[in-house]
């Protein structure tokens, strides 16, 4: 009997997981195999969490956690990295040193802060943490528009500060910004993109009107990676992740009975 043996790219994901499913490293992993690409994770935290809200959070100790991206660093042959919740000031710490030490390719940072249901998944002081030690080596940096203000300390109120907020987050290391337009009030949606090179644009799309739309953020970032890790530029990897993103929210599935997730079979569907 002949075997088929073929190769995919390899993308890593170093976050939370998200005991339904929808968000964290759930989504992450649903993403990059709808996009043919392998995942491999560093779980850094686990959390009871429903389409309700987080019951509970448990962060891992540092020794494990170093001990998966040097098991993996050993092994595998990473395109591109994104990270998402990482709890508190140590664990924002010890990603940040693993990602200077080894070469897992571009690095999209997901500054993740609070869940929809409003829990807390990055202490206060952890922020300083991200803005010094994660956003200077971020090739890409992709807030809402809460975790822009939180590491800009300006209000974004106006499409003026909106661009102010993108050029302080270069001003503290992030090469390229993506500041996402999902908590803005209104029927249209803005995202906002600043390139190294200093160019700019914007993506818009229509409010689908849902309450599914759990790990969200998670599934562009990770959607982003993806696309970098087929070779794709950042350009493009961030265009075809906003139309995966969209699929993804329009197909709807029914799971539990608040946010539900995503749907990550929605581009088979259309
Ligand atoms: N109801 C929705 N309809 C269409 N797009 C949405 C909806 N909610 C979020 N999005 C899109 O999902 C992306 C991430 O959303 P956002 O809420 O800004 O970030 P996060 O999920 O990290 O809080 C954005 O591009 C936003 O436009
Ligand atoms: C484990 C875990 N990680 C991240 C999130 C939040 O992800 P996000 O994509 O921002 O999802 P929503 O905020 O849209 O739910 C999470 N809830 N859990």
């Amino acid at each position: 009997m002949s075997s088929n043996v073929q190769q995919f790219p390899q993308m890593l994901t170093v976050a939370g997981i998200d005991s339904s499913g929808g968000a964290g490293i759930n989504a992450d992993v649903a993403t990059a195999f709808a996009h043919h690409v392998y995942p491999a994770t560093v779980v850094v935290a686990v959390t009871a969490q429903n389409t309700y809200g987080v019951q509970g959070v448990q962060l891992l100790e540092p020794q494990i956690i170093e001990q998966q991206f040097a098991s993996i660093a050993d092994d595998l042959a990473i395109r591109a990295v994104k990270t998402g919740m990482l709890g508190d000031q140590q664990h924002v710490e010890i990603v940040a040193k693993a990602l200077a030490n080894y070469d897992f390719g571009p690095i999209i940072i997901d500054p993740v802060m609070v869940a929809k249901g409003g829990a807390k998944l990055l202490s206060n002081e952890a922020v300083t943490a991200v803005k010094t030690k994660l956003l200077p080596l971020a090739t890409l940096v992709t807030p809402n528009l809460l975790e822009a203000q939180q590491l800009t300390g300006i209000e974004i109120n106006t499409p003026d500060n909106l661009v102010t907020a993108a050029h302080i987050l270069q001003s503290l290391g992030a090469k390229n910004v993506l500041i996402k337009g999902g908590h803005a009030i209104g029927n249209e949606l803005t995202d906002y993109i600043l390139l190294a090179n200093q160019t700019e644009f914007t993506l818009v799309n229509s409010r689908v009107d849902t309450i599914r739309t759990h790990g969200t953020g998670d599934t562009y970032a990770a959607a982003i990676a993806s696309n970098l890790a087929l070779g794709y530029d950042l350009v493009s990897s961030i265009k075809q992740a906003k139309e995966y993103l969209y699929t993804t929210i329009t197909n709807q599935i029914i799971v539990g009975h608040g946010h539900g997730p995503l749907n990550h079979w929605g581009r088979m569907c259309n």
